[in-house]
């Protein structure tokens, strides 16, 4: 659930139109609601209030620091894949010792940073990273604490660029080596081996995946407890997926998913993290736009938008769909036509829609791509020379502009030229 809905005609976030966002902010922008943000982590700490686990979002979805401040003044922990996210997350505020350390290739400098930050735990992904962590800890005479991802070659159901727990995907463990890993790392002096971490993929809209998984998890707890390994976390990942089209079967609420959780692995007496990202952030977020111009061709309408691909990747990267709804709501019983809702960047992958069917649209209109709190600011760029799209909070009737639209000046200022070339003009 979200809230974003027409109030009075006007598409509005909580009680603020996007008209007046827009119209102070420019276009494009980012809107999040702080009401669904808050819901859904709610939703999440309340699904899992009987059993001991900490909520570590995902902030790779989504990682804006008043994002960030929220979901943690909540109690969220963090998720974090690189040094990066380590530093914004604790510059947002978040205790060090809420942050979950994961991803494939994190160097020994990233590794010395979140030992040095004093973070809850490290997840490693494989044998040399296990060699590089415990060489990090013991030159800095700790012991580093430690999950080790496995990939229970589940098939998640989900986009293929997006999954990640099968066999042939880069991430965890192999399933046929944990065993001998596990061993090797209760063996190593600047390592403390705590638990099993397991991520299948993300936009899960089925629970068996899931069971199936947590299932082989369990198993392997057995198994690895009888070889003498100290099991006493689990980290579960995130993936919980959202609905983008109506078409998407309603996805699992959170306490569907923590009764699968509770029923595989509740009874393992471990501290339990889940790493949600896309079920927080994904529509507690839309990416508003202004229509440049209706181009009517011989075969296909275009509407080009002023967002474009480097703003929100997902329709270019995955065929992702994203609901576009006008600002101004549409009149009941209006005539739909199939229309192209494309950017204006110079890539025929620019394109959000194709055939879609919408109410007429016009030069001026603004519209909003729904579902974009999740996978979308984070992932866009500069290409074509277009600044990075400034982000909205909104909470009740209030709004505050939490990023900024960088200026060119401030773009440039980025880049050098070298001597040779400064005084050529
Ligand atoms: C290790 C890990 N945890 C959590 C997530 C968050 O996933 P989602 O946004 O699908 O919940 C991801 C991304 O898929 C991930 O790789
Ligand atoms: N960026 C992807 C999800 C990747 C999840 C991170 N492992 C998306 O927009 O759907």
């Amino acid at each position: 659930m979200h809230h974003f809905s027409y109030i009075d005609g006007r598409l509005h976030a909580e009680a603020v139109p996007l008209e007046a966002i827009a119209a102070q902010v420019g276009t494009p922008c980012y809107v999040y609601s702080t009401a669904t943000l808050t819901r859904h982590y709610r939703a999440f700490a309340d699904a899992f209030a009987d059993l001991d686990a900490t909520i570590c979002y995902a902030m790779k979805a989504n990682g804006n620091r008043a994002v960030l401040r929220l979901l943690t003044g909540l109690g969220a922990g963090v998720d974090v894949v690189s040094g990066g996210e380590m530093g914004l997350a604790l510059a947002a505020g978040a205790p060090a010792d809420r942050i979950v350390f994961s991803g494939v290739g994190k160097t020994k400098d990233e590794m010395a940073a979140a030992l040095n930050a004093g973070v809850h735990q490290i997840n490693v992904e494989s044998e040399p990273e296990l060699d590089a962590l415990d060489a990090v800890a013991r030159e800095l005479g700790v012991r580093a604490p430690v999950a080790i991802r496995v990939n229970p070659d589940v098939d998640a159901a989900t986009h293929a660029k997006i999954t990640t727990g099968k066999a042939e995907n880069k991430f965890g463990i192999e399933w046929t080596s944990a065993r001998t890993v596990f061993r090797r790392a209760m063996t190593l002096e600047g390592i403390a081996v705590h638990g099993v971490a397991v991520h299948i993929g993300s936009q899960i809209l089925d629970l068996a995946p899931f069971e199936a998984a947590f299932r082989k998890v369990r198993d392997l707890v057995a198994l690895l407890r009888a070889d003498g390994v100290t099991i006493d976390r689990l980290d579960l990942g995130g993936g919980l997926g959202v609905p983008y089209h109506a078409d998407d079967h309603t996805p699992p609420p959170p306490s569907a998913y923590a009764a699968v959780v509770a029923r595989t692995v509740g009874d393992l007496g471990c501290a339990l993290t889940i790493e949600p990202g896309r079920a927080i952030a994904g529509n507690a977020g839309v990416l508003v736009s202004r229509v440049t111009y209706l181009k009517e061709g011989m075969t296909r309408t275009f509407a080009i938008v002023d967002a474009a691909m480097n703003d929100l990747m997902r329709p270019a990267l995955y065929d992702a769909w994203h609901d576009i709804w006008p600002v101004v709501e549409p009149s009941a019983g209006v005539e739909r036509h199939p229309i192209d809702v494309v950017g204006p960047v110079c890539e025929s992958s620019d394109t959000f829609a194709r055939d879609r069917s919408l109410p007429p649209l016009a030069a001026d209109d603004l519209v909003a791509f729904m579902t974009a709190g999740a996978y979308g600011a984070v992932m866009s760029g500069q290409y074509n020379g277009r600044p990075l799209v400034p982000e909205v909070l909104v909470d009740g009737d209030r709004f505050h502009v939490v990023r900024r639209r960088p200026t060119l000046t401030e773009m440039a200022s980025l880049e050098d030229l070298p001597p040779w070339l400064t005084d050529a003009r």
